[in-house]
């Protein structure tokens, strides 16, 4: 669901976060609409103010796993996990982690890619949220859920800056909540085709 129809209606740090998102027409190939989150980054209060609504949302839910997914999910996740007192365990991409790991692959719009998790850094029963910058498709959390729920975690809700507006879809997909703060953007500004 969206902050905005849960709480945060009418909230002025929704639309500051999302002016703050650069929007990259054509990136990294033609039609892509590229919402790069690192000038979210380059903006204190912007960037605080995005993790502070994740903190508030899940402070004292008895999380104690944040997972962030590599690479714009550990931009996010570390902040937030140390905001409600939880550990944050990285999902990263293949041949990354030194120790044992189980993998999940996951479809992207062409191809396929995985997702790692190291072999004992969630126990069974633990309460976890997964954070990412963005949902489009859902494959990426939907790997990260099903690699958190091989080692026995219980996935309460996966988080984005960035969703798609058929969130319904996605959370289908991803068989979870799924909390979302704000909408892609169209282009800033007249780039050319
Ligand atoms: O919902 P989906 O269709 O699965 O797409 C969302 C994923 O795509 C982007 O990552 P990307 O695969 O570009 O990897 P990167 O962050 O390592 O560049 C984004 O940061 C999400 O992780
Ligand atoms: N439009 C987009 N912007 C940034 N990251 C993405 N990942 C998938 N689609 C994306």
């Amino acid at each position: 669901m969206f902050a905005e129809e849960n709480g945060l209606k009418g909230d002025p740090r929704l639309q500051a976060i999302s002016q703050a998102i650069r929007v990259v027409p054509h990136f990294p190939i033609h039609g892509i609409m590229f919402q790069d989150i690192t000038t979210l980054l380059l903006d204190h209060k912007a960037f605080k103010d995005t993790v502070d609504i994740f903190v508030d949302r899940y402070r004292d839910t008895h999380i104690s796993v944040v997972a962030g997914i590599e690479a714009r999910g550990f931009m996010f996740g570390p902040s937030i996990a140390l905001g409600i007192g939880a550990k944050f365990v990285p999902l990263r991409k293949p041949r990354k982690l030194p120790g044992e790991v189980i993998s999940e692959k996951y479809a992207l719009e062409y191809g396929t890619d995985c997702l790692e998790l190291h072999v004992g850094a969630v126990q069974p029963g633990e309460r976890a949220i997964i954070i990412d910058d963005l949902v489009a498709t859902g494959g990426t959390m939907s790997a990260g859920v099903k690699l958190l729920e091989r080692v026995g975690a219980e996935v309460v809700e996966c988080a984005c800056v960035i969703g798609v507006p058929d969130v319904k879809g996605q959370c289908r997909r991803i068989g979870k909540p799924l909390y979302v703060l704000v909408e892609p953007r169209k282009a800033d500004k007249c780039y050319p085709d």
